[in-house]
């Protein structure tokens, strides 16, 4: 049985671990869901290198970047941590991110953007592991917004 792995942070202003374990649950109703949650960005690496060896085959990352330069610079240091971690440990990690901006100062647009995005990257990440996303290659699949569809 795989075991997926869940990391978000309670610097998230949307409970978006919670959406994603939920559509995981949904969609791949024999895998195991491990969840860790980490104060902020920064530390969602070690959340999810410990799923990694608790023995997760992939983890979706559910970081919220604040506005400012120096969340931007913990966001990109981040990142390149998460990549760092799959070419380490060959496991997928998904870095799904919401950035504070994104709701254009309205709170219930951006509570809507992180919902939607949370929902599709896991159902991004169970199709990964199951069919593979090759049918929808170039379909224009957004996640937070509406599609953007294929341009025919
Ligand atoms: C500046 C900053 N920005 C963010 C952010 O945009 N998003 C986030 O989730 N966390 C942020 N943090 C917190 C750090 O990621 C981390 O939790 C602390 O530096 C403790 O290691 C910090 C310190």
């Amino acid at each position: 049985m795989s075991c997926i792995g869940v990391v978000d942070t309670t610097f998230a202003r949307v409970d978006m671990g919670s959406v994603a374990v939920e559509e995981l649950k949904n969609l791949l109703p024999h895998a195991v869901v491990k969840r860790i949650t980490v104060p902020g960005i920064k530390n969602t690496v070690w959340g999810a290198l410990r799923l990694i060896k608790d023995g997760c085959d992939a983890v979706i990352v559910l970081g919220w970047v604040g506005p400012t330069q120096v969340d931007k610079y913990s966001y990109l240091a981040t990142s390149i941590g998460l990549i760092q971690l799959q070419i380490a440990t060959g496991a997928l990690v998904l870095d799904v991110t919401v950035h504070e901006e994104e709701g254009g100062g309205d709170e219930k647009k951006l509570k809507e953007i992180a919902i939607d995005r949370a929902r599709k990257h896991a159902w991004n990440l169970a199709q990964l592991l199951t069919e593979g996303l090759e049918k929808y290659a170039g379909k224009g699949l957004r996640q937070g917004y509406p599609h953007a569809g294929e341009i025919l």
